[in-house]
C-alpha cells in the first residue's frame, strides 16, 4: 500500500512559503553509514545499483536515519554512460575512471544511445519499489549535465583543471557540439524515464562546469543546457541544478528554464539574491562544518536559515557532498535543527 506522502519539499521547491524548511543532503545516500559500509564489503556501486531491493534500502537509510525530507537514488552519474559505448568503473579512492576516453570527432560519433527499458530496467524497478511502496517523501531522480560528464569521458578521471577537456572544447568546436548534442539526447531520454518510474524532482549535477568563465559558458554550454531544461520542463517536475565554484555562473543558470538553483559554500544566499538570483535557492552549510563543533554547526545553520527566512525560497542543503568522514549522528542532528530552528510560528 502506498504510505502517506509528506511533499513539503516540493511546495518548496515551487517557490510555496512551508510551515517550515525542508532539508536533504547531497550525498547522503552511502557514505558515511556504518549499515551501508557493511555492504559495500560485499558489492561495488554498479553491483548494488544492478540490486533493485538493495539499491532501494540503501537509498531509503538516510531517510530512516537522519529523518531528511526528500530522498535521492541510489546511483552515480556514470550509471548512464555504459549504455553510450563508455566503459566505466568506480574506482575506491579515486571515482569514476574511464577506460577508453574520448578524445576525437570519430569518438564522438561512434556514442550510442541510452533505451532506458533495455539499458537501465534496474534503475527504473528501484524507482518503483521506492515510490510505489516505500518512502514517504519525494525521491530525486537526476543526471550529471554535459560539462560534468564530458569531463569523465575526455579526461578518463577525476581532475584538477579539465584541460583536455577544456583543449578539445576550444580546439574542435565541432565534435563539442556533437558531443553535448549527443549527451542532451541521452539525459532527456534518461530523465524522462526516471520521472515516468515515479521521481518527483530532478537535480541536474554540473559539479565542475565553474571552471569555464561565463563568456565561454554562454557559447558552449548554456544553448545545450536551454535545450535540456526546456524539455524537462515540460514533465512537470521541479528542475534543480548544481555546481561547484560556480558563483560567475549563477545569472547564467537563473536564465535557465529551472526551478531550484542549488549554491555551494562559498556564495551565500544573500549575495546570490543581491545578485539577481530570482530562482529557489538550496544550500548551503560548508561538509567540512560537519568535522567540528557542534556549536559552530548550530551557529552557522542558524545564520543560513535566517538568511533563507530573510530572501525567501529556500531549501536547506550541504553546499556540497557528504563526505565519508562525517558521522551519522550529526546528520541527524542537523535534519532536527533544521526542522525546529525554521517551524513558522
Ligand atoms: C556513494 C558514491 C556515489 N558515487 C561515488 C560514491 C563513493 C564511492 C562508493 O561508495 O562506491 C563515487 C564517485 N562518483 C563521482 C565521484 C567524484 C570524483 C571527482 O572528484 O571527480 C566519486 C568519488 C562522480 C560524481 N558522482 C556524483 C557527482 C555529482 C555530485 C558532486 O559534485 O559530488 C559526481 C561529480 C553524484 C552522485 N554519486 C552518488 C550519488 C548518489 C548518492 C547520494 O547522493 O546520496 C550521487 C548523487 C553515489
Amino acid at each position: 500500500m502506498t504510505k502517506k506522502m509528506n511533499d513539503t519539499i516540493l511546495q518548496a521547491y515551487r517557490g510555496k512559503e512551508t510551515s517550515y524548511t525542508p532539508a536533504w543532503f547531497m550525498r547522503q545516500a552511502g557514505r558515511s553509514q556504518p549499515e551501508y559500509r557493511e555492504i559495500k564489503k560485499k558489492y561495488s556501486l554498479f553491483e548494488i545499483t544492478h540490486q533493485p531491493e538493495l539499491s532501494a534500502y540503501v537509498t531509503r537509510l538516510p531517510v530512516e536515519n537522519y529523518n531528511v525530507d526528500a530522498a535521492i537514488l541510489y546511483k552515480d552519474i556514470m550509471t548512464p554512460l555504459p549504455a553510450m559505448g563508455i566503459d566505466v568503473e568506480i574506482k575506491a579512492g579515486i571515482g569514476p575512471v574511464v577506460d577508453n576516453p574520448i578524445r576525437s570527432f570519430q569518438d564522438v560519433e561512434a556514442l550510442g544511445t541510452i533505451n532506458p527499458n533495455a539499458d537501465i530496467p534496474y534503475i527504473l524497478d528501484t524507482i518503483r519499489i521506492l515510490t510505489e511502496e516505500q518512502l514517504e517523501v519525494p525521491l530525486i531522480g537526476f543526471s550529471g549535465a554535459p560539462f560534468t560528464l564530458a569531463s569523465y569521458m575526455i579526461e578518463g578521471g577525476p581532475s584538477k583543471n579539465y584541460h583536455e577537456t577544456k583543449k578539445l572544447m576550444y580546439r574542435e568546436p565541432e565534435t563539442w557540439f556533437l558531443l553535448m548534442d549527443k549527451l542532451a539526447d541521452m539525459i532527456i531520454t534518461y530523465v524522462e524515464a526516471q520521472v515516468e518510474a515515479g521521481a518527483r524532482a530532478i537535480q541536474l549535477f554540473d559539479s565542475w562546469v565553474g571552471s569555464l568563465n561565463a563568456p565561454d559558458y554562454r557559447v558552449f554550454i548554456k544553448p545545450v543546457m536551454t535545450r535540456i531544461c526546456s524539455e524537462l520542463r515540460k514533465l512537470d517536475v521541479p528542475l534543480i541544478i548544481f555546481g561547484v565554484g560556480a558563483r560567475h555562473l549563477l545569472l547564467e543558470w537563473n536564465d535557465l528554464p529551472v526551478d531550484v538553483i542549488g549554491l555551494d559554500w562559498r556564495t551565500s544566499i544573500t549575495e546570490a539574491r543581491n545578485m539577481g538570483v530570482t530562482k529557489v535557492l538550496q544550500g548551503n552549510l560548508d561538509p567540512v562544518m560537519l568535522l567540528t563543533e557542534w556549536e559552530n554547526i548550530e551557529k552557522r545553520t542558524k545564520n543560513i536559515l535566517d538568511e533563507g527566512k530573510e530572501q525567501g525560497k529556500h531549501v536547506f542543503n550541504l553546499g556540497h557532498g557528504v563526505t565519508p568522514e562525517i558521522k551519522p549522528e550529526t546528520l541527524k542532528k542537523l535534519t532536527n535543527l533544521v526542522h525546529e530552528y525554521s517551524k513558522r510560528s
